[in-house]
């Protein structure tokens, strides 16, 4: 509409020269009234826009509250991330629309089958040469990205264009401020690829690529895996005595973090682990403990 504002008079010209400048004053008015209304449309649109951004922000605050890290699937129109959305929270992986599961549309839990869980945000695919007017519009997408824990780029490997869409994600990307987050490149789609075998030998090569077809499900274990190795990237270290009666948080870190080892002792369960950082901060009291301990 912002785009349409400005050329709405050349659509009045063809009136103009055919009744010789009578009607030309009509024609006038007329263009008051449709550039009236379409600048009352933007208007209310943007208040919509700021309400649904609003909404979201309280969405994710209270998304925080519960230390599930946040995955985010990124990446060219059609890709495949809704797809990958679907399989992954489909009939392979369990996935429950429970507390935060229906935080918001796009975004759903997925629990492992070791037990492991994330959110996965699927997002608004990008496009070549987003215009500036629209990226008022993906604000809700982008800010969803930005506060992330891993960033899962979704690329059609089988697409011709599929370098160019590459680059054109790592753009936006970059215009982002999102540089600290880890991320993953997905090569979708290898079932339609010309020759899938060569495309899975170069992903095997590569760090940080892993070949699936989220239409099939091929390589999706492999891909949670992935993202659970990535994830280990945005979390840390701890070290903590937790007592009996906190059972409840025992059971969170496992299902949160990664645990490398649990000891049961006489004052509690003595656990290592790698956790989202604001889980963490949860642990404090409990890793004092620890380090007090002789
Ligand atoms: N052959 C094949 N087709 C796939 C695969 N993954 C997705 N598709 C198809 O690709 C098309 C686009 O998939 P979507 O999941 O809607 O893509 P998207 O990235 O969410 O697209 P946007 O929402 O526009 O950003 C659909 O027709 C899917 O069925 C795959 O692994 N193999
Ligand atoms: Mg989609």
């Amino acid at each position: 509409m912002e785009y349409q504002l400005p050329r709405l008079t050349k659509m009045w010209t063809h009136l103009e020269r055919q009744s010789g400048g009578k009607v030309k004053g009509m024609g006038e008015k007329q263009i008051e009234v449709d550039k009236r209304i379409l600048r009352n449309q933007i208007g209310a649109l943007k208040k919509e826009l700021e309400s649904v951004r609003k909404h979201r922000q309280q969405y994710r605050n209270r998304r925080f509250s519960v230390p599930v890290p946040v995955v985010a699937l990124v990446g060219y129109t059609n890709a495949g991330k809704s797809t990958l959305l679907n399989q992954l929270t489909g009939a392979d992986v369990f996935a429950e629309d429970k507390l935060f599961a229906t935080l918001d549309p796009t975004t759903r839990r997925v629990q492992l089958k070791n037990g492991k869980e994330f959110l996965l945000t699927d997002t608004v695919g990008f496009i070549q040469k987003l215009p500036t007017q629209l990226v008022a519009a993906f604000r809700a997408t982008l800010e969803e990205i930005s506060e992330s824990s891993l960033l899962v780029h979704v690329v059609d490997i089988s697409h011709p264009l599929a370098e160019q869409q590459i680059n054109a994600v790592d753009k936006v990307l970059s215009e982002l401020d999102v540089s600290s987050i880890p991320r993953l490149m997905v090569w979708n789609k290898v079932d339609k690829a010309s020759d899938p075998e060569k495309i899975r030998v170069e992903a095997e090569n590569r760090d940080d690529v892993v070949c699936i077809s989220a239409l099939t499900g091929d390589g999706v274990p492999e891909f949670c895996n992935a993202v659970q190795e990535k994830l280990k990237d945005s979390m840390v270290w701890v070290e903590a005595l937790v007592p009996f009666e906190n059972g409840d948080l025992l059971s969170t870190i496992h299902q949160v973090g990664m645990v490398e080892k649990t000891e049961y002792t006489e004052r509690g369960t003595y656990i290592k682990a790698h956790v989202p950082l604001r889980f963490a901060r949860l642990l404090t009291p409990m890793r004092q403990l620890c380090v007090s301990q002789p």
